[in-house]
C-alpha cells in the first residue's frame, strides 16, 4: 500500500479507478493485522448467540405443545426457566461481542485515517495546489468511515450472517426437511433482488460521495475567501456555487434512498411469498396429521430468524458495493506516490558547512508542459549570501523547492558540502536546509509552541533568546496570555510583520547551517518589512544564506545576485557591478525604485484619450526584454516602455509613476478635458473587450469626470 518507490502520478489527470469489492477488500485487508483475533471473538459472540436462539425458538415450540395446547402448568416451568437461562447468556454474549466489534471497528477507522493521512502528508506541494482541499478532507472523514463498512463490519456481518443462514437452514432442515426445502426454493429470489440493485447503488453512491467532497471543498474554499466574498458582493454567487453542488448531492441521496427502499419493498414481498408457502404447506401437513401446531410455529420462527440473514447478506452486498465507490477514492490518493523518497542505507555526515552546490539543474513539474528550471547551475560558499532574483514565473520559487527536496532535479544534481541531497535522510536534510516560506506558516497552538516547533524539546530561555533576536518578544510580551497566547492559521491577531518575525524567531531557533528565505518581505508594507530586516539579518549571520525575492533592499548585503529569467541565470555578479552593467538586473532595480510592479494588467491603462498629444498619453508595450511594441500607441518616451506582449498594449492619459521618470507622482485620476476611450484594437477585435472575452471594466458605468 502506498508504494513508494520514485515516479509520481497525478490524482486529477487519472480516472478513479473502478475496482471491485474484491480488489478494495484486498488492499485494506492487511490494516487489520493486530484486530483479526478480536474480529474472530466477535464472530464466536455472533455464533454463540444464534446457538441461544435457536435453542430458544426449540423450547418456544415445546412451549406451544405441552405447556400450552395441554393447558399443563407442570410442563411450563422447565423449559421457561432454560429459556431464561439462554435468554441472560445469548443478552451477556451480544453484549460482549457488539461492544468488542466497535472497538475493533473503531480502531480500524483510526488506522486507517492515520495511514492515508501520513501518506498524504508526503506528497509533493503540486498534489495540493491541483486538488482542491474540500474533497481531500471528505475522502479523509466520509470515505475512510467507508472502507469500514466494507472491511470490518462488512467482513464480520457476511460472516456472522452466513453462519446464521446455514445454522437456521439446517435447524428447519432438521425439523421439517420437506418444508425447509419448499421454501429454500424461493431463496435465490432474494440474490437476484440484490443483484439487480447492485449496479445502480454504486453509481449513485459514487456521485454521492463526489458531490459531498465538492460540498466540502465549496464551503471551505468560501470561508477561507470570506474577504473576498463580502467585499466584492459574491455572496449570491456562492451561493449558486454550493447550490450547484448540493443539488447534485441531494439528487444522489434521494436516489440511493429510493433505490434502497425499492430493494427493501422487493425482498418484504419475496418473503410474504415463502411465508405464505409455509402456512399453505403446514395446514396440508397439520391437516393429513404429519405435523403438530407447535412444530409449524416452531418453523415458521425458524424462517423467521433467517430470513433476517438472508436478507441481510444480500443488503450486505449492497452495502459493500456502496462502499466501494469510497474505496475508490482513497486508492485514488494512495496511488499518487511521493516525488521524493529517504536513501537506502542513508549515510550520517555529520551538520554540514553549508556549501550549496548547484549543478546544471534540469526541472520540470511533473504533467507540466514547460521546463521551470533550464540547466541552472550556481555555488554558495558557507556563510554566503546569494539572492535569486528575477522577473515573475522566471523559477525562482521552483529553486527552493529543489532545495528543500521536495522534488528532484530531471537532471543535474544539488549537493550539500559534495554530497548529494537525495543521499541525506530527508528529516535530517531538512534539519540543515531550512525554510522561511513566502506565507507565513502557523500551527493552531500558543506562540510559545509555534515558536518551538522549530526545534522540539528547546528550552523556554532558548525560545524566548530566540524571539529577542527576531525583535518578536517584545509584541509577544504584550499579547494577553504573552508567550501562552493561542494563535492559528488565518487569526487576526498578529499582523503580517508580527508573523514573519515569529516564524524567523522559529528559524533561529532551528539553527540550520543553510536558509532558504522565499520572498520574506512580500505582502508587508514598507515599515514591516523594513522592521523584519534587522532580525533577518540576524538569522542569516553566519549561515548560507539563499534569498529568493522581488525585493532588491538586501541587495547590496549580497555576496552575489543571481538574476534567473526562465528558468536559467541570465546575470551573476554584485549589487554595484550589475548596476553598472545596465542589463537585466539594473533594469529590475529601476523598476522597483519606481514602485513598479511586474503586473503588467494591474497597471496598463484600459483607456486612450482622445487627444493623443497630451502629455500623459503614452502606450505601455510589454514584451520579452523590456522592448518596445511597435505599432501598439503612440511611441514612449525613451526610459519609459515596460517589455510585456504587445496584447496587453494601451494608451494612456494617465501619468504613471513609471511613464514621468524621475519618480514623478502618479496621477490618479483622468486629466480634466480628457475622455476615456477604448483603445482601437488593443485587445484584438473587439476593442471593448479584454483579452478573456470580458468588456473593460470602467466600461460598466460613467467614468468620473468624463
Ligand atoms: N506546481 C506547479 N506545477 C506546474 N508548473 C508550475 C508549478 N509551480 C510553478 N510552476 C511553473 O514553473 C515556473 C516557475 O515557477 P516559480 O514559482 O518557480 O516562479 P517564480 O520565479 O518563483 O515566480 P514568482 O516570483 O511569481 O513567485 C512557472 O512557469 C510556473 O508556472
Amino acid at each position: 500500500m502506498g508504494d513508494e518507490d520514485g515516479g509520481s502520478a497525478e490524482l486529477e489527470h487519472e480516472e478513479t479507478p473502478n475496482i471491485s469489492a474484491r480488489t478494495a477488500f484486498r488492499r485494506f485487508w492487511p490494516l487489520t493485522r493486530g484486530l483479526r483475533r478480536p474480529l474472530l471473538v466477535v464472530w464466536l459472540c455472533t455464533v454463540l448467540a444464534a446457538l441461544a436462539e435457536t435453542e430458544a425458538v426449540l423450547l418456544f415450540g415445546d412451549l406451544t405443545d405441552h405447556a400450552l395446547r395441554e393447558g399443563s402448568l407442570d410442563a411450563f416451568w422447565s423449559p421457561a426457566v432454560k429459556w431464561l437461562g439462554i435468554a441472560v447468556v445469548g443478552a451477556v454474549v451480544a453484549y460482549a461481542g457488539n461492544s468488542l466489534a466497535a472497538w475493533a471497528t473503531e480502531r480500524f477507522v483510526m488506522r486507517l485515517r492515520e495511514h492515508v493521512f501520513d501518506h498524504v502528508q508526503r506528497l509533493p506541494p503540486h498534489f495540493f495546489q491541483r486538488h482542491r482541499h474540500g474533497d481531500l478532507l471528505s475522502r479523509l472523514t466520509s470515505d475512510v468511515e467507508a472502507i469500514e463498512t466494507m472491511v470490518v463490519s462488512g467482513l464480520v456481518g457476511a460472516a456472522s450472517a452466513a453462519f446464521s443462514a446455514l445454522f437456521y437452514a439446517a435447524a428447519a432442515f432438521w425439523l421439517r426437511w420437506d418444508l425447509a426445502a419448499a421454501t429454500f426454493v424461493l431463496a435465490p429470489l432474494f440474490w437476484l433482488a440484490a443483484r439487480r440493485f447492485s449496479g445502480s447503488i454504486k453509481d449513485v453512491s459514487r456521485a454521492g460521495r463526489v458531490a459531498d467532497g465538492a460540498i466540502t471543498s465549496v464551503v471551505e474554499e468560501s470561508l477561507g475567501n470570506i474577504v473576498l466574498t463580502q467585499a466584492y458582493g459574491r455572496r449570491d454567487a456562492e451561493r449558486r456555487r454550493l447550490g450547484e453542488e448540493a443539488n447534485a448531492w441531494f439528487r444522489a441521496s434521494v436516489r440511493a434512498t429510493r433505490l434502497n427502499e425499492a430493494y427493501e419493498q422487493l425482498v418484504q414481498v419475496i418473503e410474504t411469498v415463502c411465508v405464505l408457502a409455509v402456512i399453505g404447506i403446514g395446514a396440508w401437513e397439520i391437516s393429513t396429521g404429519r405435523m403438530t401446531l407447535g412444530q409449524l410455529l416452531a418453523f415458521s420462527a425458524f424462517l423467521g430468524y433467517l430470513y433476517p440473514p438472508v436478507r441481510g447478506l444480500a443488503q450486505l452486498g449492497l452495502t459493500v458495493t456502496a462502499a466501494t465507490a469510497g474505496a475508490e477514492r482513497l486508492i485514488e490518493i494512495l496511488d499518487v506516490k511521493p516525488s521524493v523518497t529517504d536513501p537506502r542505507g542513508a549515510t550520517e555526515t555529520g551538520r554540514p558547512d553549508g556549501t550549496v552546490e548547484v549543478r546544471d539543474v534540469v526541472f520540470g513539474y511533473p504533467d507540466a508542459d514547460d521546463t521551470a528550471l533550464r540547466g541552472l547551475s550556481f555555488t554558495v560558499a558557507p556563510g554566503e549570501l546569494v539572492i535569486v532574483t528575477g522577473p515573475s514565473g522566471a523559477g525562482k520559487s521552483t529553486v527552493s523547492k529543489l532545495l528543500l527536496r521536495f522534488y528532484d532535479p530531471d537532471a543535474g544534481e544539488i549537493l550539500l558540502d559534495g554530497v548529494p541531497l537525495r543521499d541525506f535522510p530527508l528529516a535530517r536534510l531538512r534539519e540543515y536546509v531550512t525554510l522561511l516560506p513566502q506565507e507565513t506558516l502557523v500551527l493552531h497552538d500558543t506562540v510559545r509552541a509555534n515558536i518551538a516547533c522549530g526545534r522540539p524539546g528547546a528550552s523556554e530561555r532558548a525560545i524566548v533568546e530566540a524571539a529577542r533576536a527576531a525583535d518578536a518578544h517584545d509584541f509577544i510580551e504584550r499579547l494577553p496570555d504573552g508567550y501562552d497566547t493561542e494563535v492559528d492559521p488565518g487569526s487576526a491577531r498578529l499582523s503580517g510583520g508580527q508573523l514573519q518575525r515569529l516564524a524567523v524567531a522559529r528559524a533561529i531557533l532551528r539553527d540550520a547551517p543553510v536558509l532558504v528565505l522565499d520572498e520574506p518581505t512580500t505582502g508587508l508594507d514598507a515599515m514591516a518589512a523594513r522592521r523584519v530586516v534587522k532580525p533577518l539579518r540576524r538569522l542569516m549571520s553566519g549561515r548560507t544564506t539563499i534569498m529568493i525575492t522581488h525585493d532588491l533592499n538586501l541587495a547590496p548585503d549580497a555576496d552575489r545576485i543571481l538574476v534567473v529569467d526562465r528558468g536559467r541565470i541570465v546575470e551573476t555578479g554584485r549589487h554595484e557591478e550589475l548596476l553598472a552593467r545596465g542589463g537585466a538586473y539594473a533594469r529590475l532595480h529601476r523598476s522597483q525604485n519606481n514602485a513598479v510592479t511586474d503586473t503588467a494588467e494591474l497597471r496598463l491603462p484600459l483607456f486612450a484619450p482622445e487627444q493623443t498629444a497630451q502629455p500623459y498619453a503614452y502606450a505601455y508595450a510589454y514584451a520579452p526584454g523590456h522592448g518596445h511594441a511597435p505599432g501598439h500607441g503612440p511611441a514612449p518616451a525613451p526610459g519609459h516602455g515596460y517589455g510585456y506582449a504587445p496584447e496587453y498594449a494601451y494608451a494612456t492619459e494617465y501619468g504613471y509613476a513609471a511613464g514621468q521618470g524621475g519618480g514623478g507622482a502618479p496621477e490618479p485620476y483622468p486629466a480634466a478635458g480628457f475622455r476615456a476611450v477604448p483603445v482601437p484594437g488593443a485587445y484584438g477585435t473587439d476593442p471593448a473587450a479584454l483579452p478573456d472575452g470580458h468588456p473593460p471594466f470602467r466600461d460598466e458605468g460613467p467614468w468620473p469626470g468624463s
